[in-house]
């Protein structure tokens, strides 16, 4: 089976599939397989995609990983058909009800705004985390799709940290994310009038929690600029300690150090345009990414004129994270 490169060696399309395939034994080898090879982004296109059932996406996402079945609380609503599938999109039952889980982000004005901007924080580049073990990765299936906008962006955080310098991979592999949920929010909450900030109570019962800046990926052994993304309030030197003040104000409010130096240089880096693969959707598309090594990010679109409804399966958490290189 041949892919379709989506850019360079990162990312690949396997085009015409047949919604036979996604049950061929064959087909799922080789899909899984150009996964892997491919840096943990994979896409399928076809015109029978759009038939496919929700049993027919829950068995697709076995593939690559067992099934997150945690409930997510207060999204009953959001489930597709009582599954574990998420809807996402802005659309509505009968009665007016949001029955998929939308954010408000920015539609995508030109592609150099695909690069992470340290004044805006757009675009929200993140790995599906939720909680101190990392998901494996996440499988999303296009239902309906705006005519522009809305696409979804990913990064290749093995390569980009394959091509930095010697120093800069040695010092990284010495330190460690502190990552909190109130800090991935606070930044959504900047360009989000009305975003749910943490109360005091949820932000202790969600305190901030460690990753390793270099993911050692458990399956392929390639490492990956992990510990970088929207939830990151600081890069610190493995085991040093961190103020709640420090983590209250890092990148956000002028605070300048050598961590946040870091963050700033890093994270437009990976999310440049050597690393990146800008997916605009088509019905019935299926896109596969591994947490442990890309990031993502989702773009706006008119939602007062147009509807998208995307369904999103999460792949089990991880265990075993290594933290040294092999
Ligand atoms: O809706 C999208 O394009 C991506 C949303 C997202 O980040 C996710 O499902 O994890
Ligand atoms: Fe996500």
């Amino acid at each position: 089976m041949q892919g379709v490169p989506l850019n360079g060696e990162f990312g690949c399309l396997i085009e015409d599939v047949r919604l036979s395939d996604l049950s061929d034994p064959d087909f799922r080898q080789q899909a899984f397989s150009l996964w892997q090879k491919h840096g943990g982004l994979l896409a399928l296109r076809g015109d029978e995609l759009t038939g496919l059932t929700a049993d027919g996406m829950l068995n697709w996402a076995e593939v690559f990983g067992a099934i997150e079945v945690r409930p997510i609380a207060g999204r009953d609503l959001m489930m597709v058909d009582g599954t574990q599938i998420l809807r996402i999109g802005n659309i509505r039952d009968e009665q007016g009800r949001a029955i998929a889980q939308q954010s408000d982000v920015p539609a995508l004005k030109n592609d150099a705004d695909m690069r992470y901007d340290t004044t805006t924080h757009r675009p929200v580049w993140h790995t599906d985390i939720g909680s101190a073990t990392p998901t494996i990765g996440s499988v999303l299936h296009c239902r309906q799709t705006p005519p522009s906008g809305g696409e979804t962006l990913f990064a290749d955080a093995g390569t980009a940290f394959e091509r930095l310098d010697a120093a800069t991979r040695e010092k990284l592999l010495g330190m460690e994310a502190v990552m909190s949920q109130a800090h991935h929010d606070k930044k959504i909450s900047l360009y989000t009038p009305g975003y749910p900030v943490l109360t005091p109570e949820e932000r202790a019962a969600n305190p901030p929690y460690r990753q390793p800046v270099v993911l050692i990926h458990p399956e392929t052994g390639k490492p990956a600029l992990y510990g970088l993304n929207s939830s990151t309030a600081a890069l610190v030197p493995k085991g040093a300690t961190i103020s709640q003040e420090q983590l209250d104000l890092w990148d956000l409010e002028g605070v300048e150090d050598e961590s946040v130096a870091l963050y700033r240089n890093l994270l437009p880096f990976v999310t440049g345009p050597e690393f990146t693969v800008k997916w605009s959707w088509s019905p019935g598309d299926i896109v596969v990414w591994d947490n442990r090594c890309t990031l993502h990010a989702a773009t706006g679109f008119d939602s007062d004129a147009h509807q998208r409804e995307m369904w999103r399966v999460t792949l089990h958490a991880m265990e075993n994270v290594k933290e040294e290189a092999a």
